[in-house]
């Protein structure tokens, strides 16, 4: 199979601080039919602006998930519209998503998602690779010195930890240069020194590298780490917080019952 070609890999001019990077509008997800229909986004407007940290936050079943995934493009909205920049995703054909994902948008995961068989430093490329673009060194060597994997590049996954396997994750996330990063629940299969450190290493992304991270999350020792957190329930929004500290999120996940 031959890889679409990449159309603009790297220097892309970055959004202006404060502007919104991804946001969605009137965005009502619906998940199945009939009886057994289940409203998981009702009516959400939120904006995710540029350069900045974001959680959502919410109780189990709120919608953080369907959120994240519809804002990211990995699932399509039943009524409204998200966007990332500018571009209306209900617009592009199936094709045209793919490359959106490929070029402007970093994933991770609650699973690492890592090819067991792919050294730390391929695995990193490799969505580049496979988009058929030249790695830029400069950045890569700046990715990877950030989440500290200079000295495991020809490791494979199962020779590391999983709070390691999660930084490549998160080295491979930042490797295109995305203009935004969306994780879900990323620290959630680590112990809690080694999610300190995914936490710290998207927090630097954040405040050396510019980017833009939106991260799902249950925790409120996770949020602190941000610089605002949304809260949703019953798929709707319902509170946001500027600055979040571990005592304002419980105090607020204790309202909401999460
Ligand atoms: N593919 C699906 N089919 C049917 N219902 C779904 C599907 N995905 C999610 N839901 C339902 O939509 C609602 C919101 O789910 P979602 O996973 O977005 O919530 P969440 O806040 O991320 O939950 P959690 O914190 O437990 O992961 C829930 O009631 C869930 O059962």
């Amino acid at each position: 199979m031959t890889a679409a070609p990449s159309t603009a890999p790297y220097a892309r001019t970055a959004p202006p601080p404060g502007s919104a990077v991804a946001r969605v509008v009137g965005a009502t997800k619906v998940h199945g039919v009939g009886d057994t229909a289940v409203t998981a986004l009702d009516d959400v407007t939120v904006a995710f602006p540029a350069g900045r940290f974001t959680a959502i936050m919410g109780p189990s079943g709120s919608g953080k998930s369907t959120l994240l995934h519809c804002v990211a493009g990995l699932d399509a909205l039943t009524s409204g519209e998200a966007y990332i920049g500018d571009t209306p995703l209900s617009r592009l054909s199936d094709t045209q998503l793919t490359l959106l994902r490929r070029e402007r948008i970093g994933f991770v995961f609650q699973a690492f998602n890592l090819v067991p068989t792919l050294t730390v430093r391929e695995n990193v490329t490799l969505a580049l690779d496979l988009a058929g673009a030249r790695p830029d060194r400069d950045w890569l060597d700046t990715v990877i010195g950030t989440v500290g994997l200079g000295d495991r590049l020809h490791h494979r996954p199962a020779e590391l930890s999983g709070g390691q396997q999660q930084r490549v994750a998160v080295a491979r996330a930042l490797a295109s240069r995305p203009q935004i990063v969306f994780a879900d629940e990323p620290t959630g299969n680590l112990d809690s020194r080694s999610g300190g450190e995914i936490l710290g290493f998207m927090r630097r992304a954040v405040d050396e590298l510019g980017q833009t991270v939106v991260m799902v999350t249950h925790d409120p020792l996770a949020t602190a780490w941000t610089d605002a957190a949304v809260f949703l329930a019953d798929g709707r929004v319902v509170d946001a917080l500027d600055d979040p500290t571990p005592e304002l999120v419980l105090d607020r996940v204790r309202t909401l019952g999460g």
